[in-house]
């Protein structure tokens, strides 16, 4: 009996399209390994793989196809050789690397029948929804979080992209309650977080654009106090390393910045006032306090306690500092240190910080514990949740191959209360999708030849059109618009506008408004008497509808938008030596400013923190 007799009676007649069926999977995490063994048992013909990332301790209780001796090895390498176990008759390929990376083009798309996105972030999961559009393959994307999980098939022309349904914003907080009112421990650890431990370690506030231009805000006085606060701290910065720093820092936030906020007429009426701490009082109370008391990270630490994990995790970062600043030949830039849930230092640092500023504003302390998995964004994956979504994946993937796209469903994975599964069906594309709702064609370039006005003369007027308000962004940003035309002179290649990359032109016009344009360039030499720049078809471009209906988000029919969404993780390149790399980043060697950070937004009506 062959082994794969029971998957034959199954599928029937789909059993030989499945064989012959090339497919590939994006991500080899917590979804991508139940997929991978789905895949492979089902009997799938040839299966690629493409992860960037290295195994984890931490990913060991779920990601079942990696044992502890594969820690720092490849997924995407790992998952291959022990999934291939599973079916000799199958094969797998796996690719170490980003899905962005320019090898995986849109021809390389194009040779898959169905595409999985097994991925934990919007960027990388938002590019293969664009590549997927532009090669015209079938895309089923899934995600979960905790008990919840999602799968949606999408496909172009016929139902809603990744895209046309804008995603729930992350959670902010105003600039105010971090800054000034705060009643909650996450205002604390965020503050401890994103205030002081950036001021100190990170890249200022000075230095972070997102703060500027605020000035007509309600904020604005808010955000020129932050501003004058964090000039403070600068000069305190400058003076790391001696034996005064920890002194300096703390009574510049937690008594001479809570002394002005206290004298701030009419704030306390409603609320209790702040009440500032004693240096000295301080450390004399904590002089009993051992080092162990650091690594009880279960209780809730005293005051005096919280003083003496925020003065030695101050001096043990302080002196990273300092031997960065010897060490490291930083060029002209300054060293600097980020946040990471599991640098015990910088974790310390945030607790304690976080707890003494709770303790001023009478709010509760929490333990280092929940501070963690506060100020990390954590929310547990469980093992089931991936295996459940991951069956779901082949299942709609079974539809999209039988070519019955009208049958398959957008599935949601439910805390099992009533119904575990539930299931709507796919919706056609949002007409005003920024992605999926423009025409779309390839532009063929002799990248040393064609220039931005060849494409805004000869293609976009003459050819295709358009009048004279228009605006083209590349991946980068506006390239063009009738007020910013400095770069029309500029060849591809001076623009850096390669194969593969996209191009995106809005219409601007008030009246008979054309739909987004988007051309995917693909670099050639041209002979020297043709146009440097061709449409590979003829492109016809719709007028965009009168009053689009606005995207839902999160409606009903779509309790989980951003399932795996940007998360808090820190990704690893794909290059090797990640090992080394990784020690260096837990030491504090300089990291790069963290993009999963919380932010400082200059939002012109309501300056915000937003907590990613
Ligand atoms: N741009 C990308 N290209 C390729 N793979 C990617 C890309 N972005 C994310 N991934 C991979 O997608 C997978 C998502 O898996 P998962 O959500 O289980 O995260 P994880 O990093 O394995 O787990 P943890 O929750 O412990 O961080 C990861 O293995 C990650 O490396
Ligand atoms: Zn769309």
């Amino acid at each position: 009996m062959g082994r794969d007799k029971y998957a034959r009676q199954s599928l029937g007649s789909l059993s030989k399209r499945i064989q012959e069926s090339r497919v590939l999977m994006v991500g080899a995490g917590g979804i991508g390994c139940e997929l991978l063994k789905n895949l492979v048992l089902t009997g799938f013909g040839e299966t690629h793989i493409v992860d960037l990332d290295t195994i984890d301790l931490s990913n060991l209780n779920r990601q079942f196809l990696f044992r502890k001796e594969h820690i720092k090895k490849s997924k995407a390498l790992v998952a291959k050789e022990s999934a291939a176990k599973f079916n000799p008759n199958v094969k797998i390929e796996a690719h170490h690397g980003n899905i962005k990376d320019p090898n995986f083009n849109i021809a390389w798309f194009k040779s898959f029948d169905i595409v999985f996105n097994a991925l934990d972030n919007m960027d990388a999961r938002r590019h293969v929804n664009k590549m997927c559009l532009a090669a015209d393959v079938p895309l089923v994307d899934s995600g979960t979080t905790g008990f919840q999980g999602q799968v949606q098939v999408i496909r172009k022309g016929k139902t809603e992209c990744y895209d046309c349904l804008a995603k729930e914003p992350p959670k902010t907080f105003p600039v105010c309650t971090i800054r000034s009112t705060p009643s909650q421990p996450i205002h604390c650890i965020v503050w401890g977080k994103s205030y002081l431990f950036a001021e100190i370690f990170g890249l200022s506030e000075e230095s972070a654009p997102e703060m500027d231009a605020a000035e007509d805000s309600e904020n604005a006085d808010e955000i020129a106090n932050l501003r004058t606060e964090a000039q403070a701290l600068l000069r305190i910065r400058e003076s790391m390393g001696s034996e005064e720093f920890p002194r300096l820092v703390f009574n510049k936030v937690y008594k001479e910045d809570i002394e002005r906020l206290r004298n701030a007429e009419g704030m306390w009426k409603e609320r209790k006032a702040p009440e500032p701490l004693d240096y000295e009082a301080l450390s004399q109370e904590a002089l009993g306090v051992g080092e162990e008391v650091a690594k009880k990270d279960q209780v809730v630490w005293t005051l005096a306690e919280n003083f003496a994990v925020f003065v030695r995790s101050l001096k043990r970062l302080s002196d990273r500092m300092e031997g960065l600043r010897a060490n490291v030949d930083m060029g002209n830039s300054t060293p600097i240190l980020t946040f990471d849930k599991d640098d015990e230092d910088t974790l310390d640092f945030v607790a304690a910080s976080a707890n003494l500023r709770s303790h001023i504003f009478g709010i509760e302390t929490r333990s280092k514990f929940d501070i963690k998995q506060m100020a990390g964004n954590i929310i547990p994956a469980i093992a089931t949740a991936n295996a459940l979504t991951a069956g779901l994946c082949v299942l709609q993937a079974v539809k999209v191959l039988r070519d019955e796209i009208s049958k398959a469903k957008l599935v949601y994975l439910n805390r099992p209360y009533d119904n575990a599964l539930s299931s709507g069906p796919l919706r056609p594309p949002n007409p005003a999708c920024p992605t999926c709702s423009g025409a779309q064609t390839t532009l063929i370039v002799d990248p040393s030849r064609a220039t931005l006005n060849n494409l805004v003369e000869d293609v976009l007027r003459k050819e295709l059109g358009y009048g004279e308000e228009f605006s083209i962004n590349s991946e980068g940003g506006l390239i063009f618009d009738p007020d910013e035309d400095q770069h029309l002179e500029k060849t591809f290649s001076e623009l850096n506008l390669k194969s593969d990359s996209f191009i995106t032109v809005i219409d601007e016009e008030d009246e008979n408004t054309k739909v987004n344009l988007i051309l995917a360039v693909s670099e050639r030499t041209l002979p020297k008497d043709a146009a440097p720049l061709q449409l590979v078809e003829k492109v016809t471009i719709g007028t965009k509808p009168k009053a689009p209906p606005a995207p839902v988000v999160n409606g009903h029919s779509h309790p989980l938008p951003i399932l795996n969404g940007d998360s808090h993780k820190r990704k690893r390149p794909a290059d090797d030596g990640e090992l080394e790399a990784e020690v260096a980043h837990k030491r504090g060697k300089v990291a790069p400013a963290p993009q999963d950070d919380v932010v400082v937004l200059d939002d012109p009506d309501d300056g915000a923190i937003v907590i990613d």
